[in-house]
């Protein structure tokens, strides 16, 4: 039977590259790239066509960042498609990031040089912003708008991965600011709240046969790690990483290399699989790939005080949208 596989954010970085080895793992696969901008999925779709002429692949216009926009893709996947096979949470943000340069040369002379090198802890901030949706943007894009992907597709999924990152940390979410108004590590916040998340969902929804994973695809030369510095300087020290990247397995850099575990996932059985395991893509010295699961530092009484906010938040962001849309229609009468 020929499986569907729906992917967001999947025209560029580590989600193109899924979708490159998923279908030379099997050729029969509808894929479905789900993307905000129609002209770049239009460019990956053709990417893909060229290296695999028969292949079925699939457009979805898809802002995961916009409310509006979830609900209309989510009624046009459940027109064009039964059941979802795997739905990859990949599309991702980090706007505005600042390296801490101090911080990060202190590092270097440190006990904790690797981990600064896996996980950037200390040495990344970012500023958000309010989306027109008047939620942050990193939030909105990075969970929540999985989040009411995942609640609308529901009776047609099975298996969930999302692409977290070693970056997400405990300290830097708070319960009581889930979207990270207040602080300056939206990203992180938002990751960890993917990996709470994807507990909640395997403690609630286990039972009813859906399954959720989370990965860490490393450190990826992408448009998204690209952004954090100017480009002459990542010239610069291209060189460095890839030296780097002798000594440190989390400097997997490529995006094939980066999608390991993603592709490693859809090989196994759900039921074989840790829940409260992160999925990391590595890449050995001599650059072999492999998957390697570590335990995440999470609250199984959190994940569920989580999944509770986000369905009281669903609630809300369902109240205010059929309100304007009704304003809408009022005016439209008058
Ligand atoms: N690169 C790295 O080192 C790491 C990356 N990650 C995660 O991997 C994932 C993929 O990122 P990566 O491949 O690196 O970076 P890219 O920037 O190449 O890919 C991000 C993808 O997400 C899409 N996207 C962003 N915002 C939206 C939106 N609102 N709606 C729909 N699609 C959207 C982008 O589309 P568009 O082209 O239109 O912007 C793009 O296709 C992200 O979740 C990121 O956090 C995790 C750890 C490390
Ligand atoms: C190699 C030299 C000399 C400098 C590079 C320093 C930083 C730009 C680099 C060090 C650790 C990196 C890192 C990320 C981005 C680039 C670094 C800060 C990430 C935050 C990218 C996105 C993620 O999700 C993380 C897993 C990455 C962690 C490490």
């Amino acid at each position: 039977m020929e499986r569907v596989v729906l992917i967001t954010g999947a025209n560029s970085g580590i989600g193109l590259a899924l979708c490159e080895r998923l279908l030379t793992e099997d050729s029969q696969l509808r894929l479905c790239l789900a993307c905000r901008n129609m002209q770049r999925a239009e460019a990956a779709r053709s990417a893909l066509l060229t290296s695999h002429s028969n292949a079925h692949v699939d457009l979805l216009q898809l802002d995961v960042g916009s409310v509006q926009s979830v609900l209309s893709a989510a009624q046009e996947v459940k027109a064009r498609y039964n059941r979802i096979d795997f739905l990859y949470l990949n599309a991702g943000i980090m706007p505005n990031p600042q390296l801490d340069l101090n911080a990060f040369f202190k590092g270097l002379f440190s006990r904790n040089v690797v981990r600064m090198f896996a996980t950037a802890e200390g040495i990344l901030t970012q500023q958000d912003r309010l989306n027109s949706d008047g939620l942050q943007e990193v939030f909105a894009t990075n969970l929540f708008g999985h989040f009411l992907l995942i609640r609308e597709l529901e009776p047609l999924l099975s298996r969930l991965v999302w692409t977290s990152s070693s970056n997400a940390r405990r300290s830097a979410f708070s319960m009581e600011d889930m979207q990270h108004r207040e602080g300056r590590e939206s990203y992180s916040s938002s990751k960890y709240a993917s990996d709470m998340l994807s507990l909640a969902l395997n403690r609630q929804k286990n039972s009813q046969g859906l399954f959720s994973s989370v990965i860490c695809p490393g450190l990826v030369m992408t448009n998204l790690t690209y952004g954090i510095l100017p480009s002459f300087f990542w010239t610069l020290i291209m060189p460095v990483m890839w030296l780097i990247r002798i000594f440190t397995n989390t400097f997997t850099l490529t995006p094939h290399n980066g999608a390991e575990a993603l592709h490693w996932l859809f090989l196994q059985n759900p039921e074989s699989l840790d829940p409260r395991a992160k999925y990391h893509s590595l890449t050995s010295g001599l650059g072999t790939n492999y998957t390697q699961p570590r335990q995440m530092d999470i609250d199984e009484g959190a994940s569920d005080v989580l999944y509770s906010k986000l369905l009281e938040l669903e609630k809300e962001v369902r109240r205010k949208l059929s309100e304007e849309n009704a304003d809408e229609e009022i005016s439209a009468v008058k």
